[in-house]
């Protein structure tokens, strides 16, 4: 039923076992690409060449080109198709978890050797093939956005060993998922749909993925190099990759410990590029957090993680004169810090304006070195906000003290930390008269598994 160019270049251990296993083992605030919702293993979302071709070096970060109507969009009808895709979709969402349990069960009979590619727990994976799904569906009349969104899922699930010849075991799970659980929506007509559907957004992630893989690894291996305690359960955690880690400031990266393989987390990058190649993370242990817990609480000093490729859109626009109106709440501050690294390395001031939110003053574990690239640099202002007890600062939430200050209509705006503030921190800006379109942030799906 479903066919796959085979233009992945192989990537086996030579055995057919995926690379993955073999090796011992994802917007700002403008909708797709900052996400990574996988099909195949867990979430968290590049440039140097693959470890099956280590002689292959770094790459730039990928610079916007002119877009180029993509071939395999064209193999369905986004008008009438995109009706059929949408009112199937509606009819499942409220049995998702049906649904998708459905799905990975009969995905793991049918394909046993599929099952190494996901981790052992499953817990956290139901939900991302339906949060991709509605994805694809919210986009598919946007041509641009869609594929953008979906090469950016295909590059990124190279970490997790996937091939192309896994598409379609996979969309047959689904069509067979969906035949079972879509019964008032389901015909021939809509099955048809989805056929075209799945093998558009399918062949559309293979090629991204072989593209990918010219000019970049599937994943990069780091040593811890530094492991700073800040508070009780935040930590600062420097590393170094094993081959140059081409990325912007602002971006996240999706990473793996050797104590929960295959469960991937995004995380900040809290540094611009450096010369020494070094990396920084800042990370909270969150309550039932596998990774942020083994990173702040275990992780050492020579330990090795694994990092995906560099993702999000939270970058700076050197094209612009405009200041940066920044939020950064909690370790929320770690890409802010980025960025500001970026606007003083760039060489050309430009207004910062840093608000840098926390519950206590305790928490404001990075206070002091934002205060100190403050003294450095006259263009940047850093206002510490507290949300309960004394303050040095502001006091209270931090969208409301920032709607408090201003005027930002001539600003641009970063924000960085948990949905919730980013969400009313959205509505702060635009209500203090920031276009949506010069706000940025990543993909709130991503944070609500970020740092987890
Ligand atoms: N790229 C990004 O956006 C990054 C996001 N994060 C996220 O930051 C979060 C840090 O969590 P915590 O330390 O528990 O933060 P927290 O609960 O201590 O809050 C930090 C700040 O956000 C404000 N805030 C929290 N909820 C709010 C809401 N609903 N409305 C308005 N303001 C709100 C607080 O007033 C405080 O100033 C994690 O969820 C992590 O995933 C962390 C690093 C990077």
């Amino acid at each position: 039923m479903f066919e796959a160019r085979q233009t992945m270049a192989s990537t086996s251990a030579g055995d057919g076992t995926p690379q993955g296993a073999a090796a011992g083992a994802a917007t700002g605030g403008r909708g797709a690409g900052g996400g990574e919702w996988s099909w195949f293993a867990p979430p968290e979302e590049e440039r140097v060449a693959p470890p099956s071709s280590p002689g292959a070096r770094a790459a730039s970060p990928p610079a916007p080109g002119p877009y180029v109507a993509n071939p395999d969009y064209g193999r369905f009808d986004p008008g009438s198709d995109a009706v059929l895709i949408r009112r199937t979709l509606e009819e499942i969402e409220p049995i998702s978890q049906a649904v998708t349990s459905y799905f990975y069960a009969l995905l793991f009979v049918e394909h046993p050797r599929l099952r190494e590619l996901f981790p052992a727990s499953m817990d956290a994976q139901r939900d991302r093939l339906f949060r991709a799904l509605l994805t694809a569906a919210r986009l598919i009349d946007d041509e641009r956005v869609l594929v953008e969104y979906l090469s950016h899922l295909g590059r990124g699930h190279r970490k997790y060993g996937t091939r192309p010849e896994h598409y379609p075991a996979v969309g047959e799970c689904l069509i067979a998922a969906l035949t079972r659980y879509a019964v008032r929506t389901w015909s021939e007509e809509a099955e048809a749909a989805w056929v075209r559907a799945y093998t558009a957004i399918s062949q559309i992630m293979i090629d991204a993925a072989a593209e990918d893989e010219r000019r970049a690894p599937a994943w990069w291996h780091a040593e811890v190099v530094s492991h700073e305690m800040r508070t009780a359960d935040i930590a600062v955690i420097t590393v170094r990759p094993d081959q140059p880690y081409p990325f912007l400031a602002g971006q996240y990266a999706a990473v793996e410990t050797p104590w929960w393989p295959k469960v991937w987390r995004n995380y900040s990058l809290a540094c611009a590029p450096r010369t020494d190649g070094l990396l920084v993370f800042h990370v909270k242990a969150v309550p039932a957090g596998w990774v942020s817990g083994a990173l702040v609480h275990r992780a050492r000093p020579g330990d090795v993680l694994r990092l995906g490729p560099p993702a999000g859109t939270m970058t700076v626009d050197h094209s612009r004169d405009s200041g940066l109106l920044c939020l950064g709440g909690s370790t929320g501050i770690a890409p802010i810090k980025a960025l500001v690294e970026e606007v003083a390395r760039y060489g050309r001031a430009r207004p910062v304006e840093v608000f840098y939110g926390a519950r206590s003053s305790h928490d404001l574990y990075d206070l002091d070195t934002m205060r100190e690239m403050e003294r450095r640099h006259p263009w940047l202002s850093v206002r510490p906000v507290v949300s309960e007890g004394p303050s040095d600062g502001l006091t209270g939430r931090l969208p409301d003290a920032v709607r408090r200050c201003g005027p930002w209509h001539a600003y641009d705006g970063y924000l960085s930390g948990p949905p919730g503030m980013i969400r009313s921190g959205v509505d702060a800006l635009v209500g203090a008269g920031i276009p949506s379109d010069r706000i940025r942030h990543d993909s709130l799906d991503d944070l609500a598994v970020a740092g987890s």
